[in-house]
């Protein structure tokens, strides 16, 4: 689904990300790598949040540069930080939000955040002012607005760094169970030891890209003290 083509970014002439070209067709890709390697960068070019200083990125044959608003469409993306995400007063409202930007019906946005509510466990917290919630509760409904509009592929941005073990272990199942492509940034080696491909950031370079166990041994190696 993701074409990305010889690309690099900087920031400010900086450059984080260089000579990155690669095909992500599996359904669960993760990204792992030191603070700082260009992650987070990567990971926001996938969905056009970021367009590359050189080269290009395409999904599913949209260039994100001159098609950002399409390739938004059909990828979802969570931040780390649910408080950079939730931007409606209650849980119910900030489900609605994207819903009403796509121009649905009142009767089936309203059908569609009861569904989304009940399947997150959010049902008891709807009308609850959403920047009230616990950080758990903040991700779960980050969470669930993403997925409210029915991504093709979702990027999840270090989804477990704030979460304590009970949340941690429900995002996982979230992640593990969602039938769509995922990309997990993530410095959790539990969260990524299924998926398909790991790929492995180093100083803005790709330096492995293979399945988990691979993976991991590459980052342990890259990590390990000189
Ligand atoms: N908006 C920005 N402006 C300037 N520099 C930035 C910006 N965003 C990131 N950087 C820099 O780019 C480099 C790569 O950052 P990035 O967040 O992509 O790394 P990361 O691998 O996700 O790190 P971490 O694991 O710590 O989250 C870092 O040196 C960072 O300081």
């Amino acid at each position: 689904m993701f074409r990305i083509e010889d690309v690099e970014h900087g920031y400010d002439d900086r450059m984080v990300l260089r000579g990155i070209s690669v095909e992500l067709t599996e359904r669960r890709i993760a990204v792992i790598g030191a603070n700082g390697s260009g992650k987070s960068t990567f990971a926001r070019l996938l969905n056009g949040l970021l367009v590359p200083t050189r080269g290009r990125v395409l999904v599913d044959g949209l260039d994100t540069r001159s098609e950002g608003r399409a390739v938004r469409r059909k990828v979802g993306f969570v931040f780390q930080d649910p408080d950079v995400q939730i931007v409606m007063p209650t849980v119910a409202e900030d489900i609605a939000f994207g819903l009403k930007h796509r121009g649905l019906s009142k009767k089936d946005i309203a059908a569609r955040v009861a569904e989304v509510l009940a399947e997150h466990g959010l049902a008891s917290l709807s009308e609850r002012p959403a920047h009230l919630l616990s950080g758990g509760e903040k991700q779960r409904l980050a969470i669930a607005a993403v997925l409210a509009l029915e991504p093709e592929c979702v990027v999840f941005d270090e989804p477990t760094t704030m979460l304590d073990l009970r949340n941690k272990r429900r995002t996982t199942e979230v992640i593990r169970n969602l039938a769509e492509q995922v990309v997990v940034v993530s410095h959790d080696l539990d969260l990524l030891s299924d998926f398909d491909r790991v790929l492995v950031f180093d100083e803005g370079r790709i330096v492995a890209d293979a399945p988990p166990s691979e993976a991991v041994a590459a980052y342990l190696d890259l990590m390990a003290p000189c």
